[in-house]
């Protein structure tokens, strides 16, 4: 299997919190790891190092043996869901997307609709999201991530705020996704998702990723 990132030696800290310190860790392309621990202790800030929004005290991290923070500033190619990404709420569902779908200009406006439907936001592409419900957001924040079929998904908490039918699809739309060879990097409260989509598990403990499944 062909790795797909790679972190080495990795240590983040803030000020006087060290968060994790000289951190490996290796996703190989087309499998889904899963990340828990309580809160605090590290799971979104290393998806932030991941992903090229916060930057390593120590160590580096490799997307496609290209180094993160220095030969490309962001993880490509990736859909992302972490914290808030901020819609503009003036604009509708299906034109904040838009915004976005033009920076890489990879998918029409056909390939957004449908995206649209796959969470049941479809009917909703012409509010404006200012008057979209806190789940609704969630669902927007999924589909921009699931829109341009990305070949990674980095989802930190992907399930908050959704409903229990929305959270089986979002379920059944992940699985689908990592049946069809993409590769997840997902956060969750809920064990249950953590178990259903998961090939991989692991727990941080003590500045350290421990392998707990797999
Ligand atoms: N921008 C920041 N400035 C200072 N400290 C931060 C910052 N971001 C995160 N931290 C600290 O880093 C540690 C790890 O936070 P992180 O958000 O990664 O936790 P988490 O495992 O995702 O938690 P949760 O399960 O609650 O989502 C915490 O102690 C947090 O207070």
């Amino acid at each position: 299997m062909k790795t797909i990132i790679r972190v080495e030696n990795a240590t983040k800290k803030f000020k006087n919190i060290k968060v994790f310190s000289d951190l490996n860790l290796e996703i190989e392309k087309g499998k889904s790891y899963g990340f828990v621990g309580y809160n605090g202790c590290g799971k979104s800030v290393l998806f932030k190092c991941i992903c090229g929004l916060a930057k390593l005290n120590k160590g580096a991290i490799y997307y496609q043996d290209k180094l993160i923070g220095k030969e490309q500033d962001f993880i490509s190619d990736a859909g992302v869901v972490i914290e808030a990404p901020e819609f503009l709420n003036d604009l509708s569902g299906f034109k904040n997307l838009k915004v976005i779908a033009n920076i890489k200009k990879l998918i029409s406006d056909h390939d957004i609709n449908e995206a649209l439907k796959l969470l049941g936001l479809f009917e909703y592409r012409d509010v404006k999201v200012g008057k979209y419900s806190l789940g609704m957001k969630q669902k927007l924040r999924l589909v921009q991530a699931l829109m341009e079929k990305p070949q990674i998904l980095i989802l930190d908490e992907p399930m908050n705020g959704l409903d229990k039918s929305s959270v089986e699809k979002v379920r059944g739309i992940l699985k689908k996704y990592i049946d069809e060879g993409g590769t997840l990097l997902l956060t969750s409260h809920n064990r249950d998702d953590i178990d259903i989509l998961c090939e991989k598990v692991y727990e941080f403990d003590d500045q350290q990723l421990k392998l707990e499944k797999g």
